[in-house]
């Protein structure tokens, strides 16, 4: 087992730029600036998700094991592990996909077992995938403004025949999936169909999408998977920025294992459906179990350095 260093991608602390703010007016934080996170942002009582007890299995594969887990309002929390261990199942347990054998997800502290895939955002959840899943033949602006498909409540005949209050709702979805254009500096590429875009700004351009939403929780899945070293380090600016400015809980999954330290407030590290460590990047890193478990065999980063 060899000692490992960590390279931190060269992640920029600096506040996001004030034309950015300017972006950002009108939309709703889903916290005020006094709810930032506190050193004791695992406590159920400022907690906004909560995993208790959870366990799921595919046939005889368990995926999850007894996972505790509970994440504060403003966090930025990562889930880190090697192949297997079990990070895509709680990402999928947390949204609805998968619904656990035993235990409870809760979000703000209500039961969110049962709440079905579809009506996660307006439980304030929303996500990005692995795979791209952006709406290709689409702009980059009908993408984003899919993302507020949620919030619609006039009727489909309405939206048909083009009723005040349809019309209404379009209006401002399409206001504000500019504004989080504009938030990510995507604006320029608004009119472009998204399938045409280099892959690092589809990235981008689904976190904008899942932005849009103005999600208490955002799950990141491999946001960063597939990019440039300055790509990475551009995404890992913006989703600190948005939970600076707008207030927003991240969990993400990646593994760059630079991104992860330089960018989350906590780190969790799965191995074989268990939950092995649990605490600040400095805390896991120097985890001699994590460090046998995973950070010992860490893949090389995208640009052919060990990490
Ligand atoms: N739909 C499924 N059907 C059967 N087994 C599954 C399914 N999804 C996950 N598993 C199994 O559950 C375990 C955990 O898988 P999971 O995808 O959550 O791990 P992971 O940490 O996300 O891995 P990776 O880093 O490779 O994406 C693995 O043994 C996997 O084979």
């Amino acid at each position: 087992m060899h000692a490992m260093t960590f390279a931190f991608g060269g992640l920029g602390s600096a506040p996001f730029p004030p034309d950015v703010q300017e972006h950002l007016v009108g939309l709703d934080r889903s916290s005020r600036a006094d709810e930032t996170p506190s050193s004791d942002a695992a406590t159920n009582e400022n907690s906004v998700l909560d995993l208790v007890g959870v366990r799921l299995s595919f046939g005889g594969v368990v995926a999850l094991s007894d996972i505790d887990l509970s994440v504060g309002r403003g966090e930025i929390l990562a889930i880190i592990g090697p192949n297997g261990a079990g990070k895509s199942s709680i990402i999928n347990v947390i949204s609805g996909v998968y619904r656990p054998d035993r235990g409870r997800v809760r979000l703000s502290g209500r039961d969110h077992t049962q709440v079905p895939t579809q009506a996660l955002a307006r439980h304030g959840v929303a996500r990005t995938f692995q795979n791209l899943a952006l709406f290709r033949g689409l702009s980059v602006l009908d993408n984003v403004v899919a993302g507020r498909a949620y919030r619609t409540r006039s009727s489909f005949i309405g939206q048909i025949a083009g009723s005040g209050q349809a019309r209404a709702e379009q209006v401002d979805a399409r206001d504000r999936a500019a504004r989080v254009l504009g938030f990510l500096h995507l604006s320029h590429v608004g009119d472009r169909l998204a399938g045409t875009l280099p892959y690092g700004l589809q990235k981008r351009v689904e976190l904008a999408r899942a932005l849009v939403a103005e999600p208490k929780i955002l799950l990141l899945d491999e946001p960063m998977a597939g990019m440039t070293a300055t790509e990475k380090n551009e995404m890992a600016d913006f989703v600190r920025a948005a939970r600076d400015t707008l207030g927003t809980t991240v969990v993400l999954i990646e593994h760059d294992i630079g991104v992860v330290m330089g960018l989350s407030d906590r780190v969790v590290v799965l191995d074989y459906g268990r939950k092995i460590a649990d605490g600040t990047p400095d805390e896991v890193q120097a985890n001699q179990r994590v460090i046998d478990a995973y950070l010992g065999v860490a893949p090389e980063n995208d640009d052919g350095e060990g990490i």
